[in-house]
């Protein structure tokens, strides 16, 4: 029958695209719906574009540490020429990503996905049947409600800002804050970031998020801390944001970065019984929903691991193995390292504190590593490691790394701790040199 699939996904971000393509190579017969842009937030309103303009501020911070090393002057970043940069890649991703999965024969269906019970959903007024669905939805981003708040933008917005707003602020102290803030002072503009507690980024090491705090003062950001915006108001596209300590703001943009929310309304989900609070949909160890032929993956679902693309494309990928192949196990997520792509990067994978009570069983060993060749050789003003090793077996167990070869760092640690790697292994191992990875043996 033509609208009669093995399998249903409804979200075409980077874990709904892991499962479609690996349940078709198991030989089902599957189809995507999507309501947006095909490829979903990573590829066109997340992690890709955000890279592109990313990777053109480290290219200017290197440049920037070696002035009067070789280097004359701190080159500017014209946002305009960037933007077109950006734009060349992302505008391609829609079209790329709905073909290839045409041409895999995964069909393709456009527009919002609505239950009209556990078999059916409806696209566009047309019925559209399967065993089984996964809801890979994904989020979107949250505005506070405040008088004003039609004035505030998100990050979706800041990602395609055809010129550089002089003045803004951005409301919120993690992830997004921190590396669209960056991103806007290193490109020109006078950035402001404004929190509600005194504690960003929570999660990372909060010694290094003093460090990276102060990174990005030297970088002309502003910070207020215990403070919040509580009205806006708006002139000639010029606002003005109230402070709760009493205080205005005159700005160009206001960014809203205060946490995304699960996308799970108005798709019958209610009616069918499945579950779901203010952080998701609620999944079994197998991304079973409360209803048994309805799978979850993603972004979407509430859970205890980070919300990241690879983790997306993890559960895609176990959901794939599930539902195509028959395994039944459960998922089993191995360590997961995350990263903060601010200036210098902040990275980190397993156990990153040792409390009171633990310090007999593991080794906590804080390194300065700016004074080697590898930090050295680049000016870098700031190469720091934290290694948590487990006393009785010598395993590494986890790491934070703050330096702008982070992301190369811990991305070695993941397989060493993932892959239970001796150190005493890593000496039969001839790295190339100089680079991070013949780094890794002098860390513990
Ligand atoms: C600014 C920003 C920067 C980021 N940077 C990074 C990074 O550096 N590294 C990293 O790992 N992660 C990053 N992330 C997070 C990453 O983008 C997400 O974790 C990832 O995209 C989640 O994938 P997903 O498949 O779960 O959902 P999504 O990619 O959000 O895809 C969900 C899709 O479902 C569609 N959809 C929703 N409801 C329906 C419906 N009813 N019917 C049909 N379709 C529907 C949506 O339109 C969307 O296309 C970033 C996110 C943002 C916002
Ligand atoms: N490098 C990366 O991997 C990367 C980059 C960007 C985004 N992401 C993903 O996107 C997610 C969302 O990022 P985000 O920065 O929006 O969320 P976040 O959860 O990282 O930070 C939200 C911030 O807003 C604050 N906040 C929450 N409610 C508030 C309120 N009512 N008033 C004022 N402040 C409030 C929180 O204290 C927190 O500091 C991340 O958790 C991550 O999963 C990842």
């Amino acid at each position: 029958m033509k609208n009669q699939f093995d399998v249903i996904i409804i979200g075409s971000g980077p874990g709904g695209m892991a499962a479609a393509y690996d349940l078709k190579t198991a030989g089902k017969k599957v189809a995507v719906v999507e309501s947006d842009k095909w490829g979903g937030t990573c590829p066109n309103r997340g992690c890709d574009p955000k890279k592109i303009l990313y990777h053109a501020i480290e290219v200017q911070e290197n440049m920037d540490q070696l002035i009067g090393h070789g280097y004359q002057e701190k080159p500017a970043i014209r946002w305009e020429d960037l933007m077109a940069f950006k734009e060349k890649f992302t505008s391609a991703v829609p079209k790329e990503q709905r073909d290839g999965l045409r041409d895999f024969e995964i069909q393709t269906i456009e527009g919002r996905a609505v239950f009209s019970d556990a078999h059916t959903v409806i696209v566009e007024e047309e019925k559209y049947t399967a065993d089984s669905f996964i809801l890979a939805t994904g989020q979107r981003s949250a505005i506070l409600d405040i008088p004003g708040k039609e004035y505030m933008k998100t990050s979706t917005e800041f990602l395609s800002m055809p010129h550089l707003p002089k003045k803004m602020v951005f409301i919120g102290g993690g992830y997004i804050t921190f590396e669209l803030a960056n991103i806007a002072a290193s490109c020109g503009s006078e950035v402001h970031i404004i929190h509600h507690n005194d504690q960003p980024l929570k999660g990372f090491d909060s010694k290094q998020v003093d460090d990276v705090i102060q990174h990005m003062k030297e970088n002309g950001i502003i910070f207020h801390f215990n403070e919040s915006v509580i009205e806006i108001s708006e002139e000639e596209e010029q606002y003005t944001a109230k402070l709760q300590s009493g205080g205005e703001m005159a700005v160009d943009k206001i960014i809203c970065a205060t946490g995304r929310i699960p996308n799970v309304e108005d798709m019958g989900l209610d009616q069918l019984g499945v579950a779901y609070d203010k952080k998701g949909i609620k999944v079994d160890e197998y991304l079973r929903t409360t209803v048994a032929n309805i799978y979850g993956l993603g972004d979407c679902l509430a859970k205890s691991q980070p919300k990241l693309t690879p983790v997306s494309s993890f559960e895609g990928s176990y959901l794939g193995k599930l539902l195509g192949k028959g395994t039944t196990e459960k998922i089993a997520y191995p360590e997961i390292p995350t990263i903060l792509f601010a200036s210098p990067k902040l990275a980190q994978v397993g156990k990153i504190t040792v409390e009171e009570h633990e310090k007999d069983a593991y080794e906590i060993k804080e390194v300065d590593m700016s004074s080697w060749f590898t930090y050295k050789q680049r000016n870098e003003p700031v190469a720091k490691a934290t290694i948590i090793s487990d006393k009785e077996s010598g395993l590494l167990v986890g790491a934070s790394v703050l330096s702008n070869e982070a992301d190369q760092l811990i991305n070695l640690m993941t397989v060493m701790i993932n892959e239970k790697i001796p150190a005493e292994r890593l000496a039969n191992q001839i790295m190339l040199y100089p680079t991070v990875a013949s780094d890794i043996s002098y860390l513990y």
